[in-house]
């Protein structure tokens, strides 16, 4: 029987998914999807199963076109992405309050507004702020690198602040995906936030699942009173993905500035007529946010650079036909494989275990 769900956990290779009923299987990914596309399904992703009574697993038979993703590129490849998860309606950055990182941050934000779901920055731990001016000084620095729209909560798990307001940000039938470096606290914020009761999502007893003990990378975990949350291990590295959308996202301002630009291919470093220039002097938008502006865009650019070489050097660029190994689209919909079977072999999630 084929049916649609929703991976709600990931252990190492095993995707546990929930059916419509509510019921959690253990599945494994069907050859056809694995053998040559190496797709593989991550944390939200809707797929379908097909279930076997006499096997022990069920299967993931396809994965369907993601809406939401958030790609990082692969921190052990090259020229590869990697999908950390899928579906989701608001993307939550824990921050840590104290030891604020601003160049962080603004990646961060740039990763969180390439998905084109609401981002909210949730400034955690903020009990452990020294004194009252150094938190006024890092929330004004957060500030101003938050573009209009996006909201910034403080929070403290020992303190109870900001708890009910991010509670608020997962009304009931939404996801939402909290990401943010290891340590930042967002184990303890979603403990909070399901208070106490943490669902740890159980599989239903398959076959060889019983007490092993796996590592869980990624899990949905229902908060109270309100929808789920993506808990994710911390990620480390967040290399840009063909995220100039996140970037022109993350720093309206800047965009809407550049419109002003005399050349189209201005790089607002000192470039005659620029409007972002102009914007500097007359005190609108600070040169360090045109700095990171440049800097990513920049980063992101050679990384397509690095794309399209490997793109030739596979030969893909070279067919003539439609394959596009490292386009993010691939990424967004896995439904791609069908029309570029082998080339999705480099562009879609691997099980993303690496930090
Ligand atoms: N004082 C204080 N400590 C906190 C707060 N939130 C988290 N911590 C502490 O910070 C440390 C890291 O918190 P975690 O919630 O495990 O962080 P994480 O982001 O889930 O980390 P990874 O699982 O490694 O990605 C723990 O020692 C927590 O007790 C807070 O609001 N106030
Ligand atoms: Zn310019």
């Amino acid at each position: 029987m084929i049916l649609k769900a929703q991976v709600v956990q990931l252990d190492r290779g095993f995707p546990l998914v929930r059916l419509a009923s509510g019921d959690l299987i253990r599945c494994k990914h069907a050859t056809s999807l694995v053998k040559e596309a190496t797709q593989r399904a991550v944390i939200g992703d809707w797929v379908k199963i097909e279930t076997d009574d006499a096997a022990d697993k069920a299967q993931i038979v396809e994965i369907l076109p993601r809406q939401q993703v958030l790609l990082r590129k692969d921190p052990a490849e090259r020229s590869m992405v990697q999908v950390l998860a899928a579906n989701f309606d608001t993307v939550i950055i824990a921050h840590p309050l104290p030891g604020l990182n601003i160049r962080r941050l603004e990646r961060e934000l740039v990763v969180a507004c390439d998905t084109g779901a609401r981002v909210v920055v949730a400034l955690t731990k903020s009990d452990l702020v020294e004194s009252d001016q150094v938190r006024t000084d890092a929330v004004a620095a957060v500030q101003a690198v938050v573009a209009p729209g996006i909201g910034v909560i403080e929070v403290s798990t020992v303190n109870q602040i900001g708890i009910d307001a991010v509670r608020a940000l997962v009304s009931t039938g939404t996801q939402a995906v909290l990401m943010g470096r290891s340590g930042a606290g967002k184990s303890s914020l979603i403990n909070a936030l399901a208070d106490q009761e943490v669902q740890a999502t159980q599989p239903v007893r398959a076959a060889d699942g019983k007490g092993r003990h796996t590592t869980v990378n990624r899990t949905m975990v229902r908060i109270q009173g309100g929808g789920e949350v993506i808990d994710m291990p911390g990620v480390r590295g967040l290399g840009l993905w063909d995220a100039q959308a996140g970037i022109d996202a993350a720093f309206p301002d800047v965009v809407e500035a550049a419109r002003n630009c005399r050349f189209r291919d201005c790089r607002h470093q000192g470039d005659a007529g620029c409007g972002v220039g102009a914007a500097i002097k007359a005190g609108n938008i600070t040169p360090e946010r045109v700095a990171a502006y440049v800097r990513l865009s920049e980063e992101n650019s050679q990384q397509l650079k690095r794309n399209k070489e490997a793109q030739w050097q596979t030969g893909a660029g070279r067919s003539g036909r439609s394959r596009q190994p490292y386009s993010r689209d691939v990424a967004r919909s896995s439904n791609a494989r069908k029309n570029s079977y082998k080339t999705a072999r480099n562009s879609n999630a691997r099980n993303s275990n690496a930090q």
